[in-house]
């Protein structure tokens, strides 16, 4: 497992256009091979976490180091460049749903090649080889040549992750993966996201709302109440006292900020996020 942070997040807090301050203080850091289950009510900011980090949302103070290179000193250029190399493993699991499962997971690849060869959608044997490996690594490589919306919603899954491998990750998202799986293929989704941490050596934050899924499967739990971390370890150390605090539903109010000028809100305090 690499030792030095591939993922370091400072001071983070993130406020909506609405003035909405949804992340406030978030700081933790992420090595190679973790697999970190978030965790949080309704709500929480959880979600928003993911999207900061992946460049989605811009963030309003703090900063986000991925592997070292901090995302908010860089052009938009360079942010495009570098999203490449996030995998993101969407709870509806976002495949082209009428080409092939091969097809889907050398979207993967897309940052690999020319603006032409994307154009026409050629890929060449290596890339081929490189997404045919990534299927075997979650089992799927005999679906290949499927279509996409022929497959169960669990393999559909599957294929979401091998086209995130196929980005070659330095760090791999996921937000919800199992929330639509029956539990049977959530344990399959959550094992095989595990393995692909630990064999790939890819750090993996994945939002869940299932808590004792993610007691079983997570090397550590971040719990995230209104905005703010209020656990990070083991699964082992979630008393009960702060698991009542993560999902304690009598929420202290969350603070709107009055400083941007198309806030619609009041300048006061007092609404609850969820
Ligand atoms: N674009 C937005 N503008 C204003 N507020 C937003 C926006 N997006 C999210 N929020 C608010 O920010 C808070 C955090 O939302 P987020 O989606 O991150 O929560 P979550 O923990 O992922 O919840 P869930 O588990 O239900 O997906 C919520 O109160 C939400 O209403």
């Amino acid at each position: 497992m690499r030792t030095s942070a591939l993922l370091e997040v400072k001071g983070l807090s993130k406020v909506y256009p609405n003035g909405y301050e949804a992340l406030n203080d978030i700081s933790f850091s992420v090595r190679g091979g973790e697999f970190i289950c978030i965790i949080g009510r309704s709500g929480a900011g959880k979600s928003t976490l993911l999207r900061c980090i992946n460049g989605l949302i811009p963030i309003s103070g703090g900063s986000i180091r991925i592997d070292g290179t901090d995302i908010s000193a860089l052009n938009e250029n360079e942010k495009l460049l570098l999203r490449r190399r996030i995998g993101f493993i969407f709870q509806e699991f976002n495949l082209i749903e009428r080409v092939s499962v091969l097809h889907n997971v050398l979207t993967g690849r897309l940052g690999y090649i020319n603006d032409f060869c994307a154009a026409i959608g050629y890929f060449n044997r290596s890339h081929r080889e490189k997404a045919l490996w990534c299927l075997q690594r979650v089992n799927m490589v005999q679906r290949a040549r499927y279509r996409a919306d022929r497959l169960s919603g669990g393999e559909k899954q599957r294929v979401a992750i091998a086209r995130a491998l196929a980005q070659e990750p330095l760090i791999l998202l996921a937000d919800e993966p199992v929330a639509n799986l029956d539990i049977e293929l959530t344990w399959g989704i959550m094992e095989d996201l595990r393995a692909v941490a630990r064999e790939e050596n890819v750090p993996i934050l994945v939002n869940i709302h299932d808590l004792e899924t993610a007691k079983q499967c997570a090397d550590r739990i971040i719990g995230i109440a209104r905005g703010r971390i209020v656990y990070d370890g083991a699964p082992t150390g979630l008393t009960s006292g702060i698991l009542q605090e993560i999902y304690q539903s009598d929420s202290a109010p969350v603070r709107y900020t009055t400083t941007n000028s198309e806030s619609l809100l009041p300048a006061t305090s007092g609404v609850l996020g969820g």
